[in-house]
């Protein structure tokens, strides 16, 4: 269970200014969705939060102690695309995750190590509805299930803190309020902090516990050497939770809750024929 901490943060590249002073705690298991306009910073804040990239001013705690300066499996990652590796089938793509972490310089597992593995594996893409697909290569797979199998590939490693740049970003709606179930599943799971960014305000409020906006209040060219994005909303969508609680869909929803689709995923991977 992971908190992180931000300190009046603030993040220069040359002479422009893209976050200005931001201070933010998240609870542990809070599920932030990061929205904004074009540019304000987002995808900056996530991969300062990745340790691929340093703040020029403040400071990131998680739990309490410094960040650390590289990336690490407390940390697992999805991108919009390309989160996978097109030359390993399913299973070896979310076998690798487990083998470079614990075989960092030969990249391989063997013997019974290697058979716990695959078998944690195996359970896992079943776990992400791909059960059935363990020997295809990424290119035979739709959007949907790529984006599944990303998931799959990050949780492997158990991360803390999943940091996701607009993953379902690319997939057509039906097939991303599939994913959202499958998102929300795991998040119950996995006692995973998730920080999120979206263009998308209805998937923010259908995912998130919290919704934190950042917006450039002066954005004119002379004005970004000077001013950078802050905090402009700062949303509590489930107030009521407490951290470390699994949240659970309420037999009778309210006209507040998120929507909850029910019924076979539009990508499941029986309905593909690829
Ligand atoms: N490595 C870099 N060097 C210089 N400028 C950068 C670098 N990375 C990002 N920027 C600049 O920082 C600003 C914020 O970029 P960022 O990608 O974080 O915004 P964003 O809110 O995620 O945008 P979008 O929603 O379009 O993805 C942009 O003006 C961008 O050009």
């Amino acid at each position: 269970m992971t908190a992180i901490s931000v300190h009046h943060l603030w993040k220069e590249y040359g002479d422009q200014i893209v976050l200005e002073d931001i201070s933010l705690d998240f609870t542990p298991r809070s599920f932030i969705a990061l929205v904004g306009p074009s540019g304000c910073g987002k995808t900056t804040f996530l991969r300062i939060l990745l340790s691929e990239e340093t703040v020029t001013r403040g400071e990131v705690l998680i739990d309490g102690k410094p960040i650390a300066r590289e990336p690490g499996a407390d940390r697992g990652v999805v991108f919009q695309r390309y989160s996978v590796f097109p030359h390993l089938t399913v299973l070896g793509n979310v076998v690798l995750a487990a083998e470079m972490e614990e075989a960092p310089f030969t990249g391989r597992l063997f013997g019974p190590r290697r058979r716990q593995v695959e078998e944690e594996a195996r359970a896992l893409i079943e776990e992400v509805g791909l059960k059935g697909a363990e020997d295809k290569y990424p290119a035979a797979l739709s959007g949907g299930m790529q984006q599944r199998l990303a998931l799959a590939q990050a949780i492997m490693r158990k991360p803390k803190i999943l940091l996701l740049d607009e993953p379902f970003g690319a997939l057509d709606p039906g097939i991303r309020a599939d994913i959202h179930q499958l998102m929300l599943k795991l998040w119950n799971s996995c006692e995973m902090t998730v920080v999120m960014v979206t263009h998308d305000l209805k998937e923010a409020f259908t995912l998130a516990t919290r919704i934190i906006a950042f917006e450039r209040r002066r954005n004119r060219p002379e004005e970004k050497a000077r001013y950078g994005a802050t905090i402009a909303k700062d949303i509590e969508v489930w107030p009521t939770r407490i951290a470390g609680k699994t949240r659970q869909a309420s037999p009778t929803p309210g006209r507040d809750d998120p929507a909850i689709p029910s019924g076979p995923g539009r990508d499941d991977p029986a309905l593909q024929t690829a």
